[in-house]
C-alpha cells in the first residue's frame, strides 16, 4: 500500500510550517513523517515541527527544488524503512523553492509504488498576496499547488480577503481554503489533482536569495537585539531563529516576515544557544553588515 505524500510550498514566511504544525496537533490518529527543508544550515522549522511529528527530517542547505532533490529522494526511502511504515508523509519545501521539481521527481514511478504524491498545498499569505501576484517565484507556487490555502486571514480585514479570494480564483482557478476553516487531513487527501500538468513557465531562477546565519552561545540584551532587528528588518525578507535573553530562563523564537516581527517563547527543550537565519534579495542587502551589527550584541 501506498503511503500518501503531501506537499506544502507557498513564499518566504507564507505560514506553511504553522499550518504543518496545526495540522499534526490536529488529534489524526496518523503516523505522520515530516520532510523539512529550509533555507540555510540551521533548520528552525524541524525544531517547530520537530515536537509535532512522528519523525521530523530536516534537509539542510539549499531548497528541495534544485540541489537537495537527491537528498529528498533518498530521505524518503530512509522514511519508508522505517518501523512501523508512516501512514502519512508531509514534505515542508522551502519558501524559496519551484515546486515543479519537487513534483516531477515525486511522480517517480519507482517512488510512487511505495509512497505517492497526493496533495500539493499551497499556503498563500493574505497579508503579502495582494501585492505579490507578479512575482515569479510567488506564481510558480500558486500555479503547482492543487489546493490554496489562505493564512493570516486574522491579519487583515474581511473585505480584503473577499477580494483577495476573487482575484485568486479568476487567475489560477484553485480550490481555495481558508486556513481558519481547518482542513482535516482527509479532506487535504481528497483535494488531490489526478491530472498534474505542468505549465511551461520560465524557470524561476535560484540564486534570488541569499542568506547570513548568526550564532552565539551567550545570551544577549532585549532592547539591543530590538534595536538591530529594527535597522535590518526593512531589508530582510525573512529572518527566524531562537534567543537567549539575558535574565530570561526560556529560550525566545524570533519570526520576522513581511513587516511583522514577533517575539514567543520557544517550547521546552529547544538549545540555548542563540541562532538567527536571515534571507533577503541578494544585491539588494548587505547581509555582511547584518552579522556584523549581530557580532556587537555578542559583548
Ligand atoms: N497572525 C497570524 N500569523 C501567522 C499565521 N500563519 C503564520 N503566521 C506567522 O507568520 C510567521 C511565518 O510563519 P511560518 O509558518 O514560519 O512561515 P513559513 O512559510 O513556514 O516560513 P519559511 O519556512 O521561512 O518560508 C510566523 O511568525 C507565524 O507565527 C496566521 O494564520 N496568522
Amino acid at each position: 500500500m501506498s503511503v500518501p505524500i503531501l506537499v506544502v510550498t507557498g513564499f518566504l514566511g507564507a505560514g506553511k510550517t504553522t499550518f504543518i504544525n496545526t495540522l499534526l496537533q490536529s488529534g489524526h490518529g496518523l503516523r505522520i513523517a515530516a520532510i523539512v527543508n529550509d533555507f540555510g544550515s540551521i533548520n528552525i522549522d524541524a525544531t517547530l515541527i520537530g515536537t509535532s511529528a512522528e519523525g521530523v527530517i530536516g534537509l539542510k542547505n539549499g531548497c528541495i527544488c534544485c540541489s537537495l532533490q537527491g537528498d529528498m529522494l533518498r530521505t524518503l526511502r530512509t522514511v519508508m524503512r522505517q518501523t512501523p511504515v508512516p501512514e502519512l508523509i508531509v514534505v515542508e519545501a522551502s519558501g524559496v523553492a519551484d515546486p515543479t521539481g519537487i513534483i516531477q521527481s515525486l511522480m517517480d514511478p519507482v517512488i510512487w509504488q511505495s509512497a505517492r504524491l497526493q496533495t500539493v498545498i499551497g499556503v498563500v499569505d493574505a497579508t503579502d498576496a495582494p501585492h505579490r501576484m507578479e512575482d515569479p517565484l510567488w506564481q510558480t507556487q500558486v500555479r503547482g499547488s492543487d489546493v490554496l490555502l489562505l493564512a493570516k486571514g486574522d491579519c487583515t480585514t474581511a473585505e480584503a480577503l473577499s477580494a483577495l479570494r476573487s482575484r485568486l480564483s479568476v487567475a489560477f482557478r484553485k480550490t481555495i481554503l481558508d486556513l481558519s476553516e481547518a482542513p482535516s487531513i482527509s479532506a487535504l487527501l481528497e483535494l488531490q489533482e489526478t491530472n498534474r500538468s505542468f505549465p511551461r513557465t520560465n524557470p524561476v531562477p535560484d540564486n534570488r536569495f541569499a542568506h547570513a546565519e548568526w550564532i552565539h552561545e551567550g545570551a544577549i540584551d532585549l532592547e539591543e537585539f530590538q534595536n538591530v532587528m529594527s535597522q535590518l528588518a526593512p531589508g530582510l525578507v525573512r529572518a527566524k531563529g531562537f534567543i537567549r535573553f539575558k535574565g530570561q530562563a526560556d529560550m525566545m523564537l524570533f519570526q520576522l516576515s513581511g513587516n511583522r516581527a514577533t517575539l514567543a517563547r520557544a517550547e521546552e527543550g529547544v538549545d540555548p544557544v542563540c541562532r538567527l537565519v536571515l534571507i533577503a534579495e541578494r544585491d539588494k542587502t548587505g547581509l555582511d553588515e547584518a552579522i556584523g551589527l549581530l557580532r556587537r550584541l555578542e559583548t
